[in-house]
């Protein structure tokens, strides 16, 4: 069976309820089957000191999306070399899985940057990218939001961050209205970000 599955790629440290809005919103309003919400172990331009366990960020996501039928984790880069540059995650996929048509999906600041991705253009030519909108330092992607291949979704921005529920986990603040029930019970018990 063909499927246009959306691949929403991330570090997930933690999953919050930013990203869950924006999957969920792929899956109701947009032609793709399934979206794929892919842990990254390493971003190329993030550095990895300050980051959970893949396996802690993959459970997170997990329980995230347990009750959403078209949203399923991803851990197809934990065995790849790392840092983990999407161009090469992209060509596992196609092989491993030839019948699915991949698309992108990610927020505007991953736009901006998108230009400094490796193999950038290979990416573009190859694949759809849908567009999130959110609030983020740096000019605008105006040349790539025009590019053909690149859908600036329609929908409200939501201005969570993973750094911010860090930053405010460390400092004791409540911060239960910006994760999933179930996420903010594991990092309570494994005692994360404290
Ligand atoms: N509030 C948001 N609005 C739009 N896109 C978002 C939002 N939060 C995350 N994203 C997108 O989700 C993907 C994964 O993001 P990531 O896991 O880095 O979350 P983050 O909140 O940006 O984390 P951090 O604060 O640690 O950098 C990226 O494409 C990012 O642009
Ligand atoms: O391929 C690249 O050159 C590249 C450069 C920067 C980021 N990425 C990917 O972008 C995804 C989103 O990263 P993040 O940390 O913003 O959640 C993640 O899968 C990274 O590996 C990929």
């Amino acid at each position: 069976m063909n499927r246009k599955v959306g691949l929403f790629f991330g570090t997930f440290n933690p999953i919050h309820t930013g990203h869950l809005i924006i999957a969920n919103h792929m899956a109701e309003y947009s032609d793709l089957d399934e979206i794929w919400l892919v842990v990254t172990p390493h971003n190329p331009h993030k550095k990895k000191s300050s980051l959970l366990d893949n396996h802690h960020r993959l459970e997170m996501v997990y329980r995230a999306c347990e009750t959403y039928e078209k949203l399923k984790p991803s851990n197809i880069e934990f065995g790849l070399p790392q840092p983990n540059y999407t161009i090469n995650t992209l060509v596992h996929l196609r092989e491993r899985f030839p019948t699915n048509h991949f698309c992108l999906i990610m927020g505007e600041d991953n736009l901006k940057n998108f230009h400094k991705w490796k193999n950038n253009e290979v990416i573009l030519e190859e694949h759809e990218i849908y567009v999130y909108p959110r609030i983020a330092p740096g000019k605008k992607a105006l040349e790539l939001e025009e590019h053909p291949k690149v859908h600036k979704v329609d929908a409200p921005v939501v201005e969570i961050s993973s750094t911010f529920i860090r930053n405010a986990i460390k400092e004791s603040k409540n911060v239960r209205p910006l994760l999933s029930a179930k996420v903010w019970e594991y990092i309570d018990e494994m005692n994360f970000y404290r």
